[in-house]
């Protein structure tokens, strides 16, 4: 079943069309590799997705509803959710607390009105919050400060303050960015795990080792169009695929 689909989509800015009209399926349950050289345009169709941009043109469908005339709060309540490149964790809050901040989201939107919801549902939501750290192995973290933890600790607990909006599309933009070999290995487990529990997700990443490692499939774009689709392994042994890559490392994509 599909969960998610982009149709024709097109975004220019001051004059340069950077999408070009791209089309994608995502089924239910499917982890989907995004990728291309750089300034393919993969982050702007993540912002597209959450609404940080309007497309010139396009649909991006949810489970059949149209996201395009929704906020972005709107659209998190609807099922979406997103892990940054730049980790936004607030330093000076524990763990736990950054979160349950991942519900407020979900509760409606500021944290202001969110408040009332936080103390009914407080215990809850608490519950909730230190279930997904227990499952995704941080309970010993719970108590730390966000700000002291390793890097790729950081990560981990941005995912899964992801999840306490209970998303049915995840998007991780390139999760792997700044993780050593050990790092990318112990993230990798923990996505696979939240995709065994039915978390459809869409990845962009340039390591093509994580991306063959957890997704089952990949589109690349070029210049803001889709040039390729398959599995992780067939695109990258795609001629237009190792071409758009040329004077962008391709032994680097070689492995897949
Ligand atoms: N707000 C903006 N205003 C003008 N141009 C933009 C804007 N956002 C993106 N672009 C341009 O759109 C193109 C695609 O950029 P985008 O960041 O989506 O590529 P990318 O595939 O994510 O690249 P990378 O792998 O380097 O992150 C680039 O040419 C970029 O300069």
């Amino acid at each position: 079943m599909t969960l998610f689909r982009i149709e024709n989509l097109r975004k220019s800015f001051g004059g340069l069309e950077v999408i070009r009209g791209v089309s994608l399926e995502v089924a239910q349950g499917q982890r989907l590799a995004l990728i291309g050289p750089n300034g393919a345009g993969k982050t702007t169709v993540f912002n597209l997705i959450n609404g940080y941009y309007r497309p010139d043109e396009g649909r991006i469908l949810l489970d059949g509803q149209d996201l395009v005339p929704m906020a972005p709060r709107l659209r998190i309540r609807h099922g979406l959710a997103r892990s940054f490149q730049n980790i936004r964790l607030i330093p000076h809050l524990t763990v736990e607390e950054n979160v349950l901040l991942g519900a407020h989201i979900h509760a409606g939107g500021m944290l202001a009105q969110a408040l009332p919801l936080f103390m009914g549902r407080g215990r809850k939501l608490r519950e909730q919050a230190r279930g997904l750290l227990e499952d995704a192995g941080l309970t010993a973290h719970r108590g730390a400060l966000a700000g002291s933890l390793a890097y790729g600790l950081r990560k981990r607990v941005e995912v899964v303050r992801a999840l306490m909006a209970r998303p049915r599309l995840l998007l991780l933009d390139e999760p792997c960015a700044g993780l050593n070999t050990q790092e990318r290995g112990v993230l990798m487990e923990e996505l696979q795990r939240i995709a065994a529990s039915g978390v459809t997700m869409m990845v962009v990443e340039h390591d093509m080792h994580f991306v063959g490692g957890l997704c089952d499939r990949a589109i690349v774009l070029n210049f803001g169009e889709k040039i390729a689709e398959g599995t992780p392994a067939e695109v990258a042994r795609d001629p237009a695929v190792i071409e758009a890559y040329l004077g962008h490392e391709p032994e680097k994509y070689a492995h897949a």
